[in-house]
């Protein structure tokens, strides 16, 4: 039996992956990703390896996961893998924990492909490939949802007739691997933040909102899909539902045009009509970039406003996420007119993408999240002999 851990995480416009030493030692040996699938692809490793960023042939995830297995074979240096660890986006009503990934929970998994269309057939078909590549390996889930399962029936129920709601139409929340390592993190590096009342906004590809309070995530701006709450790179965010119904009256549109409209033509690319991409529309000087730009920032501080409210009060603030903790532009407009909640922005501090950025009662944080360390314990967990 072989002795490495591999996590794949696929998310809407990257692949990332980390490969661990060992169940009983999971240090980190080299770690990377195939980003900006969709636009312009690379590889880069930001452990291990070349450490080089360098353009791929990579049209979709799929076509990602084949360029990370060629990179990480030499890395494995004869050892073999006994355990491959999943980010799996959507678990559905009853998956709290992680999972081992036989043939009828994948089965279970697929019925869910409609809720994350952006997700969770990539992330289902990394599982195919990976028991392909390492057949005598330990195939873990480990899903965004199952931090969310303790929402109090408030933030977990819509207002539509309940039988819904017994058919699993409630509010899941996703991020959850990245919730679960950050609000972990940010109390080992501050524990006098134990026990208090955070808000943290993962801010990437896709981005969300989530409300913890004395470490159990009580809201999160994400629903029944990965579609809810602020807008993201190419998905809609919030929508009054009314639009679907006018769009479905007068324009006759399908539930499959309008899967695609709201999937892949919103958000930021919708908006700005110029790209999807924060880095382009921060950089480019048309206004419906710009406008993009304004939106999303006046969305994510109106969902922290709401999330304060839920908690009735704030004790920490926190950014992670490919814009959340790379942006200083970003953040700086989302937190300069906080001051309500006992926000004082640290221009020089966020400018330099410190761990602290603010300077105010109510402590602002850039804590890069890690979900590949949180799916690398549970495999490590799986694989441990029992007591
Ligand atoms: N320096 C930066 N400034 C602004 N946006 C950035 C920066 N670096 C990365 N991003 C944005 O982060 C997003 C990717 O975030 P990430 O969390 O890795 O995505 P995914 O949802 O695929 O996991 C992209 O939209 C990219 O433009
Ligand atoms: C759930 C989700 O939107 O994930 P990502 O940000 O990785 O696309
Ligand atoms: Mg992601």
């Amino acid at each position: 039996m072989g002795q490495r851990i591999l996590t794949v995480n696929a998310g809407s416009s990257s692949v990332k992956f980390a490969l661990y030493k060992s169940a009983a030692s999971p240090e980190c040996l080299a770690r990377g990703q195939v980003q900006g699938i969709g636009s312009s692809p690379s590889f880069k490793f930001k452990k291990g390896g070349s450490g080089a960023t360098e353009p791929v042939d990579a049209k979709d995830q799929d076509q990602a996961l084949d360029v990370i297995l060629s990179e990480i074979t030499p890395l494995l240096d004869g050892q073999e893998v006994a355990g491959v660890g999943h980010r799996i986006v959507h678990g559905g009503p009853l998956r709290a924990a992680p999972a081992e990934l036989t043939e009828d929970v994948l089965a279970d998994l697929a019925t869910f492909n409609p809720l994350a269309p952006l997700h969770q057939p990539h992330n289902l078909s990394a599982v195919k490939a990976a028991k392909r590549a390492f057949p005598y390996a330990l195939q873990i889930g480990c899903f965004d949802t199952a931090f969310h399962r303790n929402h109090p029936w408030e933030n977990d129920i819509y207002a539509i007739p309940r039988k819904y709601y017994k058919q699993g139409v409630k509010r899941y929340g996703f991020h959850g691997l990245s919730y679960d390592y950050v609000s972990h993190q940010l109390v080992r590096e501050h524990p006098e933040l134990h026990g208090k009342r955070i808000i943290m906004c993962h801010l990437g590809s896709g981005a969300s909102i989530c409300a913890v309070n004395n470490g159990v995530s009580i809201s999160s701006s994400m629903g029944f899909s990965p579609l809810d709450g602020i807008p993201m790179s190419t998905r809609s965010g919030h929508l009054d539902p009314g639009i679907l119904l006018y769009l479905m009256e007068t324009e006759g549109m399908t539930a499959k045009e309008l899967t695609h409209m709201l999937y892949y033509d919103s958000g930021l690319l919708g908006l700005s009509g110029i790209s999807h991409d924060m880095q382009v529309l921060e950089n480019s000087d048309e206004q419906g970039a710009k406008e993009a730009v304004e939106y999303f920032v006046y969305r994510v501080r109106r969902e922290i406003g709401a999330m304060a409210a839920t908690l009735s009060g704030i004790d920490a603030l926190v950014f992670c996420g490919g814009i959340g903790e790379n942006s200083p532009n970003i953040r700086l407009q989302i937190i300069e007119r906080l001051g309500f909640l006992g926000i004082t922005t640290d221009a020089d501090a966020n400018a330099q993408n410190a761990t602290r950025i603010s300077k105010g009662p109510t402590p602002v944080f850039v804590l890069p999240t890690d979900e590949e360390q949180v799916i690398a314990n549970a495999v490590a967990k799986a694989l441990a002999p029992a007591h």
